[in-house]
């Protein structure tokens, strides 16, 4: 399935430079207010002396803040709020009042706006509360910026996608992407866990700067994997001749890849509940507490619901762990994906000097019905191979691998052709019976006939048009034939 790309927005885009809006009845205090920060802060800043003006101003141009008076004459600060939020404008509010007037600031707060300055503000206040509206607002742009291309390209950091839950995930990470939170991914072997646990990684503003570290903790036993994520001092141990960095420290400010957490023994748990709840440890053998910032993602394919039912893994490090949840489907509950996975591994394995090969719609129809245990890691595989294996820059049944699907034989392979189901009506058995054997002659034809339709009717002792319509009806790659015998 394509999902429609979402309409344009009908509001201003969001400001690319930060520009300043100052709306205030009183002009010497507009007018200090915007030399203020013109002058502290270099910032664009324009005035409006209500909010009436106000807002003819921000549905013209894009501003990133809103520094406004509450108490103006025509329209008054809090209908200039209430219609921002209304039209859903891209900007950030902060409001001014007078000594007396602190219950409509902390109403406005109410409404979502994001701080308030008591007149005449103290300059120092008001440049730190204004740099952090701004920060904050350039994050949400592009936080916001994030969702938008997720939405509409289904594409994201590679990771591709058609299918409706999968574009639902895409705007989960846009949102997980602007907070610090743990994310647990779940999913089958190979359905694109630490793929997507990457695109978090590149989508998160805070972490992104740092590393992606990923550790298998199902691969190492319970001494090397403490050693691997928190490092050792020298000496610690026998063997540890050097002083060893871990990979918490590795991941500051950026994010730490807990891959098969399922696997981590019960020990090992109790110290990954402390860094997740202290987000402090200390290396094996060391005493001195290292702080860090790290966002954890973990993974796994097993049940962990079951897992802490069994007492094997601790239900406080499950709720730890799983603040975010990401649920992968299996590729066999996503096929609308199929097509654009094989299109995207056939650019990815073109050999080189050569087009993308393309796929017959044989080959294609086949790889949609292929229930994919190993997902999608399963598949990648199987179009390397026949990148190689492919003929005239086309992938075809013959250049898949038999575990696809793909049978040479008839449809009904695996169950006895004379299968008898007395639940079943016998006109409809014989018909199937017949089908199948009809298929299976044909392909059998083919084989013989190395593909050539004329040869086949010959053998067949139909006519090249009736081969021509089996061939359709049982969706035979004739192409397969050719060089067969
Ligand atoms: N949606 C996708 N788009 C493009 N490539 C994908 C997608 N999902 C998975 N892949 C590719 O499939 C392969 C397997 O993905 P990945 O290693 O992320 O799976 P995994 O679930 O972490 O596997 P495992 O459970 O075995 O650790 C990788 O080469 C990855 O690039």
């Amino acid at each position: 399935m394509v999902n429609e790309p979402a309409p344009a927005p009908s509001v201003p885009a969001p400001a690319p430079v930060q520009r300043v809006l100052v709306v205030e009845d009183l002009e010497d205090t507009r007018t200090s207010l915007q030399e203020l920060l013109q002058m502290s802060l270099k910032l664009e800043v324009d005035t409006a002396e209500d909010g009436a003006a106000g807002l003819a101003m921000l549905r013209a141009k894009p501003y990133s803040l809103v520094i406004t008076d509450l108490r103006m004459p025509r329209v008054g600060g809090m209908k200039l709020i209430e219609t921002i939020q209304a039209e859903k404008i891209p900007v950030t509010v902060i409001v001014t009042t007078g000594n007396g007037n602190i219950k409509d600031a902390v109403e406005a707060m109410r409404m979502g706006v994001y701080d308030f300055l008591t007149k005449p503000p103290d300059p120092q206040h008001l440049q730190i509360i204004v740099q952090r509206a701004l920060r904050d607002r350039a994050l949400q742009d592009e936080v916001a910026a994030l969702r938008r291309e997720l939405g509409e390209r289904h594409t994201f950091q590679n990771v591709l996608s058609r299918s409706p839950k999968m574009v639902d995930l895409f705007e989960l990470i846009g949102h997980v992407a602007g907070t610090a939170s743990t994310v647990l991914i779940r999913g089958e072997t190979g359905t694109g866990k630490e793929q997507i646990a990457r695109a978090i990684h590149q989508a998160s503003a805070n972490y992104r700067t740092g590393e992606f570290v990923a550790v298998n903790c199902g691969a190492l036993n319970e001494n090397l994997l403490e050693s691997e994520l928190f490092g050792h001092e020298k000496g610690s141990y026998t063997g540890a001749d050097r002083k060893r960095i871990g990979r918490f420290e590795l991941a500051h400010k950026g994010t730490l890849f807990l891959d098969e957490i399922g696997d981590v023994p019960m020990s090992m748990q109790v110290k990954l509940l402390r860094v997740l709840q202290e987000r402090r440890f200390e290396r094996v053998g060391g005493a001195e507490p290292i702080e860090i910032d790290v966002r954890v993602v973990a993974a796994t394919h097993q049940d962990m619901e079951k897992l802490v039912k069994d007492g094997k893994f601790r239900e406080d490090l499950y709720y730890r762990l799983n603040v975010v949840r990401i649920d992968i489907p299996p590729l066999r509950e996503r096929t609308e994906d199929i097509p654009v996975l094989v299109s995207h591994f056939c650019q990815k394995f073109v050999r080189v000097g050569q087009k993308p090969p393309t796929i017959s719609p044989e080959a294609l129809d086949l790889l949609t019905k292929c229930p994919w245990p190993g997902n999608v890691r399963q598949l990648e595989n199987a179009i390397e191979r026949a990148c190689v294996t492919a003929r005239d820059g086309v992938i075809r049944t013959k250049d898949l691998p038999p575990e696809v699907g793909r049978r040479p034989e008839s449809s009904a392979a695996g169950k006895h052709p004379f299968h008898v189901d007395l639940n079943r009506k016998l006109p409809d058995q014989l018909s199937e019976l017949t089908a199948a054997f009809e298929e299976r002659y044909i392909r059998r034809a083919l084989k013989r006939s190395r593909g050539h339709v004329g040869k086949c009717a010959k053998i067949t002792g139909l006519s090249r048009r009736s081969i021509t319509d089996k061939i359709a009806q049982y969706k035979i790659d004739k192409e397969q034939f050719k060089g067969e015998e």
